[in-house]
């Protein structure tokens, strides 16, 4: 029985492949060359991808041995998930992976903003001194808008809960809620809300949900935090909402283009940016490789050969 070719086309910390490696021949290669990435896909079995890779029809369709795509982390809009199903491909990812890495870093991002950490550091760091430019505002009291209450976002209304806010929530798929969230339309919460948080997928259903529109609706002292996926807000309105003062300031963890090159958004004094941080820790990193390593072997165990038994 040949062995299996694997194609792994993002970074994976080196023991989540180990027994992958003990059954299947493992190729690691760049998913962003492109080329590198079709060039490898006809002898592939399975294809392990984080967010840098796009497998898009053009991948599926080179890949005719393919079995299985495996995410490692949450998020399947960057694999064309209908196509996949068509060719018969499965699709798999790690749900619970990551929630809490990234509802750690949505509250870092949230009290980053409020408290202007960021452009505070730089200004520290140019050799200045300027203590009275960057006063905050406390979150205790004020009222945060969750925006998708699944995994991330139960995650951040806990804690978020725990700097004493009160927590509304939109979710219309959401079958249940916390004791202490109130559910809510969209536009009520970002008309009521002084930290919005986005925690959903983005669709063709959400992607401009946050547009000129909505963030019209929110207060001018108000916070914008993505930590879900560029496009879902619009960037160009909100570039236009925080030069003109009438939202606050914005924390973004994701871009409509990643990366951003050079989005005006990054220039501007009231936003925290990081560089897609929101799954990169050592125990999310570890918990979504495994998961899809495991769920890879379970999908090729027709073409693995029978491990060897002892007597
Ligand atoms: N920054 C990162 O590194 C990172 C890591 C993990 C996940 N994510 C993103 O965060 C998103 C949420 O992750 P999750 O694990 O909580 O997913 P999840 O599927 O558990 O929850 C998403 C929630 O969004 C809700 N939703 C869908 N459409 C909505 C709409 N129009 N309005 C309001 N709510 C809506 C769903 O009902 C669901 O409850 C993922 O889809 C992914 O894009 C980002
Ligand atoms: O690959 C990553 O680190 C990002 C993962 C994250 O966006 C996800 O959807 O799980």
């Amino acid at each position: 029985m040949p062995t299996p070719i694997v194609i792994v086309s993002d970074a994976l910390p080196g023991d989540t492949v180990a027994p992958l490696k003990a059954a299947c021949d493992v190729r690691q290669i760049d998913g962003r060359d492109r080329q590198a990435l079709l060039a490898a896909l006809p002898e592939a079995d399975a294809l392990i991808v984080r967010s840098g890779t796009r497998v898009d029809a053009e991948v599926l369709e080179r890949a005719t041995r393919l079995r299985v795509v495996a995410r490692a982390g949450v998020g399947l809009d960057n694999v064309d998930t209908a196509t996949a199903r068509a060719l018969g491909v499965t699709v798999v990812n790690a749900p619970d992976a990551n929630s809490v890495s990234v509802a750690e870093l949505t509250v870092s991002l949230v009290v980053a903003s409020v408290r202007h950490l960021q452009e505070a550091g730089r200004s520290l760091r140019a050799g200045e001194w300027r203590r009275s430019d960057f006063a905050g505002t406390e979150l205790s009291g004020r009222t945060a808008g969750i925006v998708g209450f699944g995994r991330v976002g139960r995650q951040v209304a806990r804690r978020l809960a725990a700097f004493d806010m009160r927590i509304l929530v939109h979710d219309p798929y959401a079958d249940t809620l916390a004791d202490d969230v109130h559910a809510t339309g969209l536009d009520e919460l970002l008309a009521a809300a002084d930290v919005v948080t986005l925690h959903l997928p983005r669709t063709p259903t959400t992607t401009g949900l946050i547009g000129a529109r909505e963030l019209r609706l929110m207060k001018p002292t108000a916070h914008l935090v993505n930590t879900a996926r560029g496009g879902i807000v619009d960037e160009s309105a909100l570039y236009r909402a925080l030069c003109a003062g009438t939202l606050a300031g914005a924390a973004l963890d994701v871009f409509a283009t990643e990366p951003p090159g050079a989005s005006p958004l990054l220039d501007l004094p009231n936003v925290v940016a990081v560089p897609h941080l929101g799954a990169s820790t050592a125990e999310a990193q570890l918990r979504a490789g495994h998961e899809a390593v495991r769920k890879v072997l379970a999908e090729l165990a027709p073409l693995l050969a029978p491990a060897p038994t002892t007597v």
